[in-house]
């Protein structure tokens, strides 16, 4: 079996949404596909109304195939500081044709400021590892994982793109969705991430720096989040750049267009090519003159983080067979 469906940018590309069915009859949410957690979770029926802003719910008792975990709970909390809790049900997902018809689909009864003002995010689809998975008593698979055995390939693909539609696929690789060859890195699954390690970066036409970044693949990122050394090396070369601490972050002119970034894949000099344009993320004022920037430091987290920035400037292969990453231009 093979599936896939198209995926939407918010505002500034700050998120991707999904349409993914739930239910019979179904009903259909737009969901945040993230590989950088692990729990399917969906505003819903039991939802505290005081934090529901627009979502569409979810609402078990109008589907035939629901059936209730009872006693089962979830919690998380990610690394923003939002989060939500709930119960949890299976029922059938389905992602375009591809169908899982026992999946945990986990309810929120509470969610936080950040998700309630998010009108057009009604819940987030986790393609983490399953280590991850919030659930208790017994933490519940992901929707790959329950798919996996039924893919013609066990695979599923990222295709991000800026400002327009991309697409995430289940169980194939689309031969016409990238260009020149795919370069596949070992992941190491051990904290339930996509971890994998760039060899190193360049800078517009500057030459190649090796030094090692060790980091996540996660969708549900929408920056690249690099080591200090790295993005001080970047915002240096561009003329009224700075580290604003209002913003928590460094800005830099919206114009002239910033240098390119390029990351490295494998060691056979494989790179990712961020477009400058890619780092004027989004203006921080009215006038459009300064620009917050797509790269941020990753001190704090302990790992580097390659955000919707990073994977929008590529074809990704999660391989689940593997358990590897591919990388292909596009
Ligand atoms: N923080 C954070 C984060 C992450 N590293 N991956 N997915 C995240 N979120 C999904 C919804 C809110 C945050």
């Amino acid at each position: 079996s093979t599936g896939g469906a198209v995926a939407t940018p918010e505002d500034h590309d700050v998120e991707y949404l999904t349409p993914v069915s739930i239910g019979t009859p179904e009903q259909i949410l737009n969901l945040d596909i993230d590989t950088g957690s692990s729990d399917l979770w969906v505003f819903s029926s039991e939802t505290s109304r005081s934090e529901v802003k627009g979502q569409t719910l979810y609402d078990p008792s109008n589907s035939s195939t629901a059936q209730k975990l009872e006693g089962y709970t979830w919690s998380i909390s990610y690394g923003d500081g939002s989060s939500s809790a709930g119960e949890v049900y299976l029922d059938t997902v389905s992602i375009g044709a591809l169908t899982v018809s026992s999946q945990a689909v986990e309810v929120a009864q509470k969610v936080s400021s950040e998700f309630t003002s998010d009108s057009n995010n009604d819940g987030l689809l986790g393609l983490g590892f399953g280590s991850l998975n919030t659930v208790q008593p017994n933490a519940q698979k992901t929707f790959f994982d329950n798919a996996m055995p039924a893919l013609d390939s066990p695979v599923f693909t990222a295709d991000l793109k800026a400002g327009i539609p991309g697409r995430y696929n289940f169980g194939y690789i689309d031969p016409n969705a990238y260009t020149g060859n795919i370069t596949y890195v070992s992941v190491d699954d051990s904290q339930g991430f996509w971890d994998w390690t760039s060899p190193g970066y360049a800078i517009g036409s500057g030459s190649f720096e090796n030094t090692t970044i060790k980091g996540i693949a996660d969708t549900g990122t929408s920056l690249l989040l690099l080591p200090s050394s790295v993005v001080s090396a970047y915002y240096g070369k561009i003329s009224g750049a700075k580290y604003d601490s209002t913003q928590a972050g460094y800005v830099l002119p919206c114009s002239p267009t910033p240098p390119d970034f390029a990351f490295g894949v494998g060691d056979d000099g494989a790179a990712i090519v961020l477009p400058g344009k890619y780092i004027n993320y989004a203006p921080t004022g009215s006038s459009g003159t300064t620009c917050f920037g797509g790269i941020q430091g990753d001190s704090g987290i302990g790992f580097a983080i390659f955000g919707d920035v990073a994977l929008k400037a590529a074809f990704v292969v999660f391989d689940g067979g593997s358990k590897t990453l591919g990388w292909a231009s596009k």
